[in-house]
């Protein structure tokens, strides 16, 4: 291969059916193309699944080739069957609207919407949405087989189950995008998850029966990310990772990455970063040499919540990380102490002063009264980050965070948050 962008992709592990690989080389070797990538409003957020081929298109737009970013407000009435086992539940118009809004926000933090190639986004309504059934059965439903659509994975591996005709016709809809895109912004490549195959090849069966010449539009798509364990990549102890901060605070964020297993660090930072080459092997050969001191897991966070998040954030989530590992919790504020704690047990309690010893018998922190006078005693209890010795000590409003909750820790690590009523 000579086309240097892609064997960047080969060698990241990007690519994983491409329909006519030598021609998509020819082509973007020869010429500076649009292509496109789609992404469906199911949620006011994308979590980091979606960003692999958002990612790929990146890069493509790095090389020179102008991303068009598809938001589908029209497909997102309907429902993708592709990968999924079971019909989609509908979604009303107004929570379609608000989606829409997240996810543009969020494709516009990755592409540079600036340059010679900038990146220009799209809503699938625009043309959809204006089109009626006559003209949708009739220019373009006559173009396609049924059994041609029996025969695509998505719809077939649904056949009993349970498929309706709406979801049946997505990839009609998709394909009629692809169609559009090619007409109207000389669209010549779509890339999708490896789920998109079968919508990605309705839309080049459209274009090539709707143009006289030999079409020259291919389709990519992308390797599901996965785990050496075995287990669904993208989750975090509380579900799935999302994008949005309320969702997901850039602290869980780039703790998720920073927790990534040895045997699966390079290859995510392969597929998510736009470190080089070179300096990704460099990490490649301190994972075989010095795994302890988890220097790729690290530089993956970094860049990951950079990218995602900003630098302000990315420090931020830095300094929650390492108060917590040094028990230093003096240095953070009420809302990062909030954050950080999210996920341990908490236990719920009235605002009345009450004496050390019976606060944390009574919060469960102590398992007895004689227990709690020696933990107290010997040091072993924190609140907010602050040792209490004095077993006299009285639990009261100067120790409310936001007047709301506080971090309570005994020995090193058993920490816990109680929130006052
Ligand atoms: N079907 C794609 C989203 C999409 C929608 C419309 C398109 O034209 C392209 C892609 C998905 O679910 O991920």
């Amino acid at each position: 291969m000579t086309n240097s962008l892609l064997e960047d992709l080969a060698w990241r592990g990007l690519l994983y059916q491409q329909t006519d690989a030598e021609g998509i080389e020819k082509l973007i070797t020869d010429e500076k193309i649009s292509l496109y990538c789609g992404v469906d409003p199911t949620a006011d957020s994308m979590h980091i699944g979606h960003i692999v081929p958002l990612l790929t298109l990146r890069r493509f737009q790095l090389h020179g080739h102008r991303p068009i970013l598809l938001v589908g407000g029209a497909t997102g009435m309907i429902g993708d069957p592709s990968g999924r086992s079971e019909e989609r539940q509908l979604q009303t118009t107004e929570q379609i609207d608000k989606n829409v809004l997240g996810i543009k926000k969020q494709m516009e933090q990755i592409f540079d919407f600036q340059s010679e190639n900038g990146a220009q986004m799209v809503n699938n309504s625009e043309w959809i949405g204006a089109m009626n059934v006559i003209e949708f059965l009739r220019d373009f439903g006559k173009l396609i087989n049924i059994n041609y659509m029996l025969g695509k994975d998505s719809i077939n591996s649904r056949l009993d189950s349970g498929l309706s005709f709406t979801e049946f016709t997505y990839t009609l809809i998709q394909g009629i995008d692809f169609n559009h895109l090619f007409n109207h912004y000389n669209c010549r490549i779509q890339i999708g998850g490896s789920d998109q195959w079968g919508n990605i090849t309705t839309g080049l069966e459209m274009i090539r029966k709707t143009h006289e010449e030999e079409t020259k539009a291919f389709g990519i798509t992308i390797p599901l990310v996965t785990k050496a364990d075995g287990t669904k990549f993208g989750k975090s102890s509380t579900g799935a990772v999302w994008l949005d901060a309320k969702k997901t605070s850039p602290y869980e964020f780039y703790q998720f990455w920073i927790n990534t297993a040895d045997a699966d660090v390079i290859k995510y930072m392969k597929i998510f970063t736009f470190l080089d080459r070179v300096v990704i092997e460099d990490f490649q050969v301190s994972v075989e040499n010095e795994p302890h001191l988890r220097k790729a897991q690290i530089a993956l966070g970094e860049e990951m919540t950079r990218l995602i998040h900003g630098q302000d954030a990315l420090e931020q989530a830095v300094r929650i990380s390492q108060a917590l590992f040094s028990g230093n919790l003096k240095e953070l504020t009420a809302g990062e102490m909030k954050d950080a704690f999210k996920d341990v047990p908490s236990v719920e309690m009235t605002k009345e002063t009450k004496n050390i010893v019976d606060f944390i018998v009574e919060s469960g922190i102590s398992a007895s009264k004689r227990q709690a006078r020696e933990d107290v005693t010997n040091g072993a209890i924190s609140i907010n980050g602050e040792k209490v010795t004095d077993v006299a000590y009285e639990v009261g409003e100067a120790d409310r965070l936001e007047d709301e909750f506080m971090i309570i820790r005994r020995g090193k690590k058993n920490y816990k948050m109680i929130k006052f009523l």
